[in-house]
This record gives C-alpha cells, sequence and structure tokens, in this order.
C-alpha cells in the first residue's frame, strides 16, 4: 500500500495516512453497493481528514483553480454560489473521480439492466470521459460549493447532456455545528402516483454521500421500476458551509 506521511497533531508519532485511492480501495464497498440498492445513497465516514478538508476549502478564492463561478440566486438554483474546477483538476479531485467510479461502475450497469436503460459503463472512468467528450461534453463538472447564512440549495439533478453516470458523490468540507448550523443535505425520491418522499443525510466534516443522480430502479412486488430523484441543501441557520460535488460524467457546452 503506498502512503503520504502526515504528521499527527499534537503529541506523538508521525502517522502515516494511507494514499486516497487506497482509501477507497479499502471501503466496505459490498455493504455500501447495497445501501445504494435500498435507499439510493450511502454515507461514507470521514472519507477525508480535517486537514484535506481545510486545504480544500481554503483555496475556494483561487480562481486559477476554476473555469466558472455560479451565482444560484441569479438563476433560481437557490442561494449561494458554486465554482467548477478547471482541468487539470486539483490532486484530490482527480483521485476522488477517479477512485470513487470503478466501484460505482457495477451498480451503474445493473441500475440501468434493471430500469431497461441500454447505456453500460466502461470500467475506468478514463473510457468514460472519452465517450462523453467524444459527445462534446468536455467541461469539468467537479465543484466546490460555498453557503453563508441563509443560503440554500433547491432540489435539482445534475445533468449535463446525454451522457450521465447514475451515480455522484458529496463531501461535506465544513463542520456542522461549529462551522454552520442548518444546511442539511436532503434527497427527495418520487416513486410512480405516490407522493415525494424525502431523506436527510447527516453528514459530519469529511462526510462523503454517495447517491443516484437522477434514477434508480425499486424492486417490488411487479418486478422493478423507476423513481425519480433530486438532492438540495436546507437553509443555513448561520455560519459557513463548503461541499465538494464529485459528478462523473462533464458538461456540453
Ligand atoms: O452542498 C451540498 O451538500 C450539495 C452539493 C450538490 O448539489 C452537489 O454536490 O451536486
Ligand atoms: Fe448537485
Amino acid at each position: 500500500m503506498s502512503t503520504v506521511s502526515a504528521s499527527a497533531s499534537g503529541a506523538g508519532l508521525p502517522q502515516a495516512v494511507p494514499a486516497l485511492a487506497d482509501r477507497i480501495g479499502a471501503l466496505p464497498w459490498p455493504s455500501l453497493q447495497a445501501e445504494l440498492d435500498a435507499h439510493g445513497n450511502a454515507l461514507i465516514p470521514a472519507l477525508l481528514g480535517a486537514d484535506e478538508c481545510t486545504q480544500l476549502l481554503s483555496r475556494y478564492a483561487d480562481d486559477t483553480l476554476f473555469r466558472s463561478r455560479v451565482t444560484m440566486a441569479r438563476h433560481g438554483f437557490g442561494r449561494g454560489e458554486y465554482k467548477y474546477y478547471a482541468y487539470p483538476l486539483p490532486d484530490p479531485v482527480q483521485a476522488l473521480r477517479a477512485a470513487l467510479y470503478p466501484p460505482l461502475v457495477g451498480i451503474a450497469n445493473r441500475w440501468n439492466e434493471a430500469m431497461e436503460i441500454p447505456v453500460r459503463y466502461p470500467d475506468s472512468h478514463a473510457d468514460f470521459l472519452a465517450r462523453c467528450h467524444a459527445a462534446g461534453q468536455s467541461r469539468p463538472t467537479p465543484l466546490l460549493l460555498r453557503y453563508g447564512p441563509d443560503d440554500y440549495n433547491c432540489l435539482h439533478q445534475d445533468l449535463y447532456g446525454e451522457h450521465v453516470f447514475p451515480l455522484q458523490v458529496a463531501v461535506l468540507l465544513s463542520r456542522p455545528g461549529e462551522d454552520f448550523t442548518g444546511g442539511e443535505f436532503v434527497l427527495t425520491e418520487q416513486r410512480p402516483r405516490m407522493q415525494s418522499r424525502p431523506e436527510v443525510v447527516p453528514l459530519r466534516q469529511g462526510d462523503a454521500v454517495i447517491f443516484a443522480v437522477s434514477n434508480r430502479p425499486v424492486h417490488g412486488s411487479r418486478g422493478s421500476y423507476r423513481v425519480n430523484l433530486r438532492h438540495g441543501v436546507s437553509r443555513l441557520r448561520w455560519g459557513r458551509r463548503f461541499t465538494l460535488g464529485v459528478i462523473f460524467h462533464d458538461a456540453g457546452a
């Protein structure tokens, strides 16, 4: 296993923190996959350490890293803002995107089969991106979001063109209760002929949530059917909240 060394805070010996790809490889994927099948979302506790979170959010103002900035209120998306990273993605973002994709491909392919969607996904993220880019979806979609008091993110789906990878990941970079209150990660799921079902995912700093982008199959007594999902963030009561969003498909012009 390759490691990068990081000094432990306070007294004690330096601790070796496994590189991100190794940490992702060592996650309990069978149970995460079962959670995704059952609920359409799965929580990875402490995927990033506090230092990694701080590093990422502290570079929000560095515009050399980003291709564009979106003021959410201007588009009716909510309140707050976000920035899309430019290529080349900074190290941890690229590593997260490349390493989280392979363990999700099997679920994505299985879900498409159950929903009778003919698209199947290649094993490597580079190959999937080549498909996006060949179809004109070549702008990077990973993003950093920033919320302040009273900011929120309306329920939405991150679709950017014909090519869609059906799962995405968000990592909370701030500390609930200390950096902000409110600002909960919310998912809704609409089943045919039923009212929408809400779900709140309780995230702590460094936790990641894997969730369905727009559709997933649910197995019922008469076979499987397709449900429609959206995600968003409830209103912050105070403070500042940053999130890293990892979307696997790229965006069209
Ligand atoms: O800030 C959040 O928790 C939600 C971010 C989001 O919409 C996304 O990552 O696609
Ligand atoms: Fe989103």
